[in-house]
């Protein structure tokens, strides 16, 4: 029994790597002969990947259980959804999801103090460890998504009635949390760049101390919105609120993982990342980093007792609900993180790649690039109205032709019929991916008859 569960976990490992050598392509600089021999392999595997998981091999996609079927987007196309590009799963992550999907799977050593981030085997006190160094914090502990962690701030610092400055492009599980918390949101205006400014920041506080009688008790502020992916001025912004006493949220969930992210640098007293957005790890993930001065509060024990059985349980941690982020998702996460750190040290060629793309698009008549640009960012909101959609006008399949036409070539992600702002992104594609979406967006533009300019 044992040797047969040991053979399956290997040939699953085997099927993984398998499902990685499709999605990644071909390596570069290869003879003609070892391209031929390569493609082979891979149509093979394919076949072998298919009749595993679907148990035949035909067309039809297979089911997992029931009506759930199995999933073969990241293999099988270039997907440029914007949403999923870093939390594309390293291979690592797929198999240390594999081996410790079992729920409680990371409580098997768990021993005297009792607390997730103490466990050394696996080493997930190791992890925090390179967590919070990673952003340059003192402390940090992982959380089911970056959500938990404003959350567990808001709680911190947030009471009943206060005022927390967002951003105008705040995500609404910053709202949430401070709703939760029994706060009141403050929304920054941007400015004419779709930017928010450390001056605006400062206007905005001045106004809410006028209004409410009372200094807003957080700022939480997105490095790069998630509507156009544009960069705000973090640093300028922790320093208005340091000026006020009021702490900082750095709000990385579309940087940590992507790119370098210096905490102390700035001036961040709380870090907050998105495992599944921005870190090659499953969904729910992220990570919550702080100070030496803040980690007492936000990360404060319990002081319960039961009143009957006088019970305490000491050593939990009152905002984290004593552990967080159990299993497979924290074994994945810690998995990926060696690929993920190294990375973020080429975010320099994302965004070549990213820009590269929207040149080329731009090319394209009547094509608008609604994010700032040139691009600081891989995730970016682009405006097709003025030119693909004037082909959804006369075309029988109205908005839906432009998604036949790119899935048709092999690139998904993009929300069908919902392409004339829309937005995308090229994280994580090769550069031959890269060349080769935009030469798909210009070749369906040229069927089309649409005007293109030289570059
Ligand atoms: C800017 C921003 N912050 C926070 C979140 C929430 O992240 P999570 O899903 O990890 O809770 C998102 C998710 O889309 C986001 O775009």
């Amino acid at each position: 029994m044992e040797k047969n569960t040991d053979l399956i976990f290997a040939a699953l490992f085997k099927l993984e790597e398998a499902r990685q050598v499709i999605r990644d392509g071909l390596p570069s600089g290869l003879n003609q002969q070892e391209e031929m021999q390569l493609k082979e392999k891979i149509s093979e595997l394919k076949g072998i990947i298919q009749a595993l998981e679907t148990g035949t091999t035909g067309k039809k996609p297979g089911r997992i259980a029931g009506s759930i079927e199995v999933r073969t987007r990241e293999e099988e196309n270039i997907n440029i959804q914007p949403i999923q590009a870093a939390g594309r799963l390293t291979l690592a992550a797929r198999q240390a999801i594999i081996a410790y999907g079992d729920g409680y799977s990371t409580c098997d050593a768990c021993r005297k103090p009792f607390r997730l981030d103490k466990i050394s085997k696996p080493p997930i006190a190791d992890f925090h460890t390179q967590l919070a160094q990673f952003v340059n914090m003192d402390q940090a502990r992982v959380v089911p998504g970056a959500r938990r962690g404003f959350q567990a701030v808001a709680q911190t610092v947030v009471e009943k009635g206060d005022s927390v400055i967002v951003s105008a492009f705040a995500h609404y599980t910053e709202f949430l949390a401070v709703e939760g918390a029994g706060g009141v949101v403050k929304e920054v205006p941007l400015n004419k760049d779709n930017i928010i400014t450390a001056d605006a920041t400062a206007e905005k506080i001045e106004q809410v101390k006028l209004e409410t009688g009372k200094l807003p008790t957080l700022v939480m502020i997105d490095h790069y919105d998630y509507q156009l992916a544009n960069e705000h001025d973090v640093k300028g912004i922790a320093k208005v609120a340091h000026s006020y006493d009021i702490p900082f949220l750095y709000n990385g969930a579309y940087t940590v993982g992507v790119m370098p992210v210096d905490g102390k640098a700035v001036g961040a007293d709380f870090v907050v990342g998105s495992g599944h957005k921005s870190m090659a790890s499953p969904a729910p993930s992220g990570v919550l980093a702080t100070t030496s001065e803040w980690a007492d509060k936000v990360f404060r024990t319990t002081q319960m007792v039961g009143d009957v059985t006088k019970r305490k349980f000491g050593i939990k941690e009152v905002e984290m609900v004593g552990c967080t982020l159990m299993g497979s998702n924290l074994i994945a996460m810690m998995a990926s993180f060696p690929e993920v750190k190294e990375r973020t040290l080429h975010w320099d060629d994302e965004i070549k790649k990213i820009n590269f793309f929207v040149d080329r698009l731009l090319t394209i008549d009547g094509s608008k690039v609604l994010s700032e640009y040139p691009r600081k960012h891989a995730l970016t909101k682009v405006d097709t109205t003025g030119s693909f959609d004037r082909i959804a006008a006369i075309h029988k399949r109205r908005g839906f032709f432009l998604s036949d036409a790119l899935s048709a070539k092999g690139i998904v992600g993009e929300f069908a019929g919902a392409t004339r702002t829309w937005k995308l992104s090229t994280y994580g594609l090769s550069w031959e991916k890269v060349r080769y979406l935009a030469d798909t967006f210009t070749e369906i533009a040229e069927h089309y008859e649409l005007p293109i300019t030289k570059q």
